[in-house]
């Protein structure tokens, strides 16, 4: 494992092993906040990530992580209808969620009628208010300085242009501190209406893991040099720190040019 400033990073030869290292990161801290605090609370992003995830539905971690203490958040969803293959919720909750033990209630996706109805702005405002709400009932804990949500684990990914969540380089969301959740509509990826966590909110929780194997594009081993070897923080994922720990796991492909 390698460290510089806030950051430490390993680098796998394959996803699987990448995969295999994050089930065992997630588990860990699943079995500790479970203990500490009785109740677990993962952020998840969309992209491959979901797929990553999949090692955790495989022994021993299906059978022995206390998945009703889980709480489920996204930090960014694409402002579409439930059903939509766009949609993180349906990625998330057809390729994992559905088959563990999670009780519904604990899953937080954003509202289902602004959803379909693609009102980007209206999301953003009700996801902040259910967050507000879980502060209130003691679910969520706010960050040492009292103003935003510390999340125990945020698992991450970065797009080859250096984008995490929905906080895309040269859009004005990367900026925005006075809300814990903020909207875009005209996402560089597609599709173009998104909500996502602010950057302070991002960069409250406990443990950030930020995982990024490449398709061999070429764009995204640059994106990881430019962060690494120069902190450029044009690129988004460049901000990314944590309360505790911010990890990244690189696959090879990703680490080709540190
Ligand atoms: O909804 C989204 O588009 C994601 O949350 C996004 O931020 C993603 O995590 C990165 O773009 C990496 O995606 P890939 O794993 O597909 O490269």
């Amino acid at each position: 494992m390698a460290e510089a400033r806030h950051r430490k990073w390993h680098v796998f030869q394959t996803k699987d092993e990448l995969s295999v290292a994050m089930a065992k990161y997630t588990a860990h801290l699943s079995a500790k906040f479970c203990k500490e605090k009785g109740l677990f609370t993962v952020v998840l992003s969309g992209g491959g990530l979901i797929d990553w995830l999949c090692k955790l539905l495989e022994p021993p971690y299906k059978d022995s992580i206390e998945w009703s203490k889980w709480h489920v958040f996204w930090v960014d969803e694409r402002v579409c209808a439930y059903e939509d293959p766009d949609s993180n919720y349906k990625l998330a909750m057809d390729g994992f969620l559905s088959k563990v033990g999670i009780p519904n209630k604990n899953i937080y996706a954003i509202d289902k009628h602004y959803a379909a109805d693609g009102n980007a702005e209206h999301c953003a405002a009700l996801y902040e208010e259910c967050l507000r709400n879980l502060v209130k009932q003691n679910i969520l804990p706010l960050c040492p300085n009292g103003k935003y949500p510390q999340f125990d684990l945020q698992l991450l990914g970065m797009g080859p242009d250096g984008h995490m969540a929905s906080l895309f380089p040269g859009h004005p969301q990367i900026n925005v501190k006075d809300k814990w959740v903020t909207h875009i509509t005209d996402s560089p990826k597609l599709p173009p209406r998104r909500i996502t966590f602010t950057l302070p909110v991002i960069n409250s929780a406990s443990y950030n893991l930020m995982a990024v194997c490449d398709d061999h594009t070429e764009q995204c081993p640059r994106s990881i040099a430019d962060i690494f070897k120069h902190n450029n923080l044009a690129l988004p994922a460049s901000h990314l720190t944590a309360h505790v720990e911010t990890m990244w796991y690189l696959d090879k492909a990703a680490a080709s040019l540190l």
